[in-house]
């Protein structure tokens, strides 16, 4: 299923597989909207594990659910928000399956100009929350991509293969392109499930059906994913388990998910995650439940299997502990935003925002006195786009400006180009006044004029 020509896999390998811009999810419940994702944006690239940390509520499982398409009523993913599948095999595959729902960018790209697009009364975006300076910088895929076809002939917000290099009507020759997640559903979404993005809860038995022996619900996914039955498939589901170290695995296939264990429960998911040969995994919590020699265990095997498959790892937990031993990128997250990114090693050395110093303080071993140090109060629960810093309330650093102005993820001083943090103090070799200044405007960048609606028929 992963065959790729050489030509397609370094192409994969220098582009990120999962691009998630500005990703808005909100529920909308009858007392309130709860933004729940307030206009994320991070790459996952192929071999690399990206984390996602931060208190309970502050959006982490929302974002995964996001990209998995699992967001269920009254929650909804808002227009303006994108999660590209970069993925050349999954594109051609696509405009194979699903030609009534592929685009073919190039032909749009020399009939359409993004500044006038950007002008078009149904397009309630500006080029900065893209990720553009300029209007005429966007490119017409990533408005597309987020949900505004109005404008455009011929395209419906129900298309997700988006071509832009090569012939969508001869896939096998497709060169470039992306799958657009947030708009998936029915047979496209269950493709994607699964076979190319695999999940991994906190709770194993969410994955598994206690009805059916471990070693069936592997084989269910075998037979789906690559097509073994029978013996084939009894016998590779076997070796499966003992991949992810199952010992005795030819007797465990037959077992039930209650008579394993908690950590062998989570191996047996991820041996069945597996089983799908997917691009992507993304962990939820995966060891929070299990203990601490478990827990490394299942780390160690998750740094194997990316080792062995290259695949790209989304790794939620609230641990910083966990984050130092598994990932390469960080992505810090505070009600529903990201307020700081950066590479594990920086990160670690170099916090910049007064939250993530809140979360390395409370790493036990790491606090200066005996006590355990904890960030006071909670997070709030977000009801509108918000016009100041969420964090304000709790931050050992605050100032005026930060109850009136919305801090935007800069980077955190001109040497930087991969360290971003989203508080006023920064980028921190400006001066007070001018560090301010530089949010509020590329905050205005980013204001929707219009309503928040999809444009959709009016
Ligand atoms: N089905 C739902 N209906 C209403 N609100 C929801 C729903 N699911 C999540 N939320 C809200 O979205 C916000 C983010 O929740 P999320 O589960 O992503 O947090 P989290 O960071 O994963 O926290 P934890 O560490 O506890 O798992 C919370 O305020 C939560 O109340
Ligand atoms: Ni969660």
């Amino acid at each position: 299923m992963s065959m790729q020509s050489t030509v397609g896999k370094s192409k994969t390998r220098a582009e990120p597989i999962i691009s998630v811009s500005n990703l808005q999810t909100a529920f909308f419940t009858e007392k309130e909207t709860i933004r729940a994702v307030d206009g994320i944006s991070f790459d996952i690239h192929p071999g690399e594990t990206v984390g996602i940390v931060g208190e309970s509520g502050s959006g982490k499982s929302v974002t995964a659910r996001s990209i998995m398409g699992l967001v269920d009523s009254p929650g909804r993913v808002l227009p303006g928000s994108s999660i590209r599948f970069n993925h050349l095999d999954a594109v051609q595959e696509y405009a194979e399956r699903f030609p009534e729902h592929t685009v073919d960018i190039g032909a749009y790209e020399s009939q359409y100009d993004s500044g006038e697009i950007l002008d078009h009364p149904s397009v309630d975006v500006g080029p900065a929350e893209l990720g553009y300076d300029q209007a005429e910088d966007v490119p017409i895929e990533v408005i597309v991509a987020a949900g505004f076809t109005e404008p455009f002939d011929r395209v419906s917000d129900d298309d997700f293969v988006f071509v832009t290099g090569g012939d969508p009507a001869v896939p096998e020759q497709i060169t470039d392109g992306f799958i657009e997640l947030t708009n998936l559903s029915g047979e496209s979404q269950r493709l994607i499930r699964g076979g190319r993005i695999a999940m991994i809860f906190q709770d194993p038995l969410t994955s598994l059906n206690p009805v059916y022996t471990v070693g069936n619900q592997i084989k269910e996914a075998l037979a789906l994913h690559q097509g073994l039955k029978g013996e084939e498939a009894t016998q590779e589901a076997a070796d499966l388990l003992e991949a992810v170290g199952i010992p005795d695995a030819r007797r465990r296939v037959t077992e039930y998910p209650h008579q394993f264990s908690g950590g062998m429960r989570q191996r047996a998911v991820i041996a069945m995650a597996l089983a799908c040969e997917p691009d992507m995994l993304i962990c939820d919590e995966p060891t929070t439940a299990l203990d601490v020699t478990i827990q490394a265990q299942i780390l160690e095997l998750l740094e194997e299997i990316q080792n062995e498959r290259d695949v790209g790892i989304m790794f939620i937990t609230h641990d910083m502990g966990v984050i130092a031993e598994i990932t390469d990128r960080v992505n810090v997250m505070y009600a529903g935003e990201v307020v700081e990114s950066a590479t594990v090693t920086e990160l670690f050395k170099n916090p910049k925002h007064p939250y993530t110093n809140g979360l390395l303080r409370s790493i036990p071993g790491q606090q200066q006195g005996d006590r355990l140090a904890t960030i006071d109060g909670t997070v709030p629960t977000p009801n509108e786009k918000a016009t100041y810093c969420r964090f304000e309330p709790r931050c050992p650093k605050s100032f005026d400006e930060c109850s009136a102005v919305h801090p935007e993820p800069v980077p955190v001083n001109a040497n930087a180009d991969d360290h971003k943090a989203a508080c006023l103090l920064y980028p921190e070799d400006k001066s007070t006044v001018a560090a301010v200044e530089q949010h509020q405007e590329q905050g205005y960048a980013t204001q929707v004029p219009k309503s928040q609606s999809t444009g959709g028929d009016e």
